[in-house]
């Protein structure tokens, strides 16, 4: 691969040597002091993969015209990957990358049942779940579509499912993105510059030159000899990073928790909700990055502040009365914020191995470290601490809202409403433990209490801490 590479002007080779490190595995390692800023490496054009490279050959290139809808990206890849693999003769150069790259990979969607159990409840088993079914029925529509109808180019042999996710895994963990100055955005695979591995130490330091059309990495810091060069994958929280990279990050700076949110098509004034969603920039199932850094994002409780709303809210909204940007009542809000600790509650309550235990494995060696089961648990601590901490923000705006009101008659006077059946115009009798909530009947309350209990727990230990 490195001749070809520098036969075609590589520059930089002769500075570096591919080597294994311990954790990242192989890498480039500096033959020479770099200062930071300086060229480490650049790969023409002419030695990249891309959509546009897919289409100029004379084989590949007919056939993804003619195929429309044309593939996606990842799939143009994808497919180009296992085309020039499974030639016998011809691109010499391609092919040696091809040899170069790694047999198998890590990705969460390689895991045995019981690793992915490791981090049940996560966002990252949904996930990984969800793509093994897609992965299969895109392997299916692809067949049809395409390697069935070109026998001779794509031997089926060769392009099984389990080829095609060994190339959805190359490109998912080793093609660099890039944004022109058109605004398109460019996805390269660059052979050699592939070989680098990610540290957060170290920011954006891989560059598309749009004219040369050539991909260079500079140097982020500076390198003695026998360094290992690192580039910058970009701020991934290890769900993601173990999805598409097949690694994490222990303790990672960048976790977060996919938190969906979803309303029925059948619930109350839905097409009105759903426009308000959408000026929001919202969908009514919409999925929101809580993160260490920001647990719960105000955008959260506006989705919930519409999704609550009644006739005359939206009467108001519409004459531009209310801003779901704001509060809308203080007991609404409250309303808001305890379906919140609750739902937060039944999340946390649904991973498999709750955080402590899993500390206390991890202290005990019950997973080999580096292993998939290991890097399981790293990512269902990443998630449950990020919940922790939006559990906690909401707990914390539920107490001011309720205090804030300088009105201490309102705790005792929740929303007149049953809590379980959203009935409203009976006699409704309070939650007697934490007189948050209210009921229409005993039936109700029962029904209601699963879902009540951690909130009730907490509106009355606060409610008892006051009053001491
Ligand atoms: C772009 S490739 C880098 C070269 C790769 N190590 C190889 O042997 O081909 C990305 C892969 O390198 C590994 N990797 C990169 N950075 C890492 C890190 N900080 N910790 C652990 N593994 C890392 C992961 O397997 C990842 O999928």
């Amino acid at each position: 691969m490195e001749d070809w590479l520098k036969e075609s002007g590589a520059a930089g080779l002769d500075s570096l040597e591919l080597v294994d490190f311990p954790v990242t595995g192989r890498g480039a390692r500096a033959l020479r002091r770099f200062k930071q800023g300086e060229r480490v490496l650049t790969i023409p054009g002419d030695n990249l993969w891309t959509v546009e490279h897919a289409y100029a050959d004379c084989l590949l290139g007919p056939v993804l015209r003619s195929t429309q809808p044309s593939l996606s990206v990842e799939d143009t890849l994808a497919i180009y990957l296992l085309f020039v693999r499974s030639r016998e003769s011809g691109y010499d150069g391609l092919r040696s990358h091809v040899a170069a790259l790694p047999a198998r990979y890590s990705s969460s969607i390689f895991f045995a049942e019981d690793e992915l159990e490791v981090c049940a409840g996560t966002s990252l088993y949904t996930i990984t779940k969800q793509l093994k079914q897609r992965i299969e029925d895109d392997y299916r529509v692809l067949v049809m579509r395409v390697l069935a109808l070109h026998p001779d180019l794509f031997p089926l042999d060769k392009f099984t499912i389990e080829d095609y996710k060994w190339a959805l895994c190359t490109v998912w963990s080793r093609a660099m993105d890039f944004v022109l100055p058109t605004g398109k955005s460019l996805r390269v695979l660059a052979p050699f510059a592939d070989m680098l591995n990610h540290s957060s130490e170290v920011k954006q330091c891989h560059a598309y030159d749009p004219l040369s059309g050539s991909v260079s990495v500079l140097a982020a810091k500076d390198y003695e000899v026998g360094d290992q060069i690192f580039i910058f994958y970009g701020s991934i929280p290890n769900n993601r990073l173990l999805r598409l990279y097949g690694f994490v990050i222990p303790d990672n700076p960048d976790d977060c928790y996919d938190l969906v949110l979803s309303t029925h098509p059948l619930a109350p004034f839905y097409e009105k909700k759903q426009k308000l969603w959408e000026s929001a920039g919202l969908d009514s199932t919409s999925t929101i990055s809580l993160t260490l850094s920001d647990p719960l994002p105000k955008i959260v409780l506006r989705y919930l502040r519409i999704q609550r709303l009644d006739e005359s809210d939206l009467a108001a909204i519409a004459n531009q009365k209310l801003d779901t940007n704001e509060i809308i009542s203080n007991s609404r809000e409250v309303e808001v914020l305890q379906f919140l600790v609750e739902s937060i509650n039944c999340l946390l309550d649904s991973f498999g191995t709750q955080l402590e235990k899993l500390q206390e494995q991890l202290a005990d060696g019950v997973y080999p470290p580096g292993g998939n089961a290991w890097a399981a648990a790293q990512v269902s601590m990443g998630e449950q601490r990020v919940l922790r901490l939006a559990r906690k923000a909401a707990e914390d705006l539920l107490a001011a809202v309720e205090s804030g009101s300088g009105d201490e008659s309102s705790l005792a006077s929740p929303p007149a409403k049953c809590a379980n059946c959203g009935k409203h115009s009976v006699p409704l009798m309070l939650c007697g433990r934490c007189k948050g909530v209210m009921y229409c009947g005993r039936a109700c309350q029962v029904a209601h209490f699963k879902k009540h209990k951690a909130a009730c727990r907490a509106i009355a230990a606060k409610s008892s801490s006051e009053m001491r």
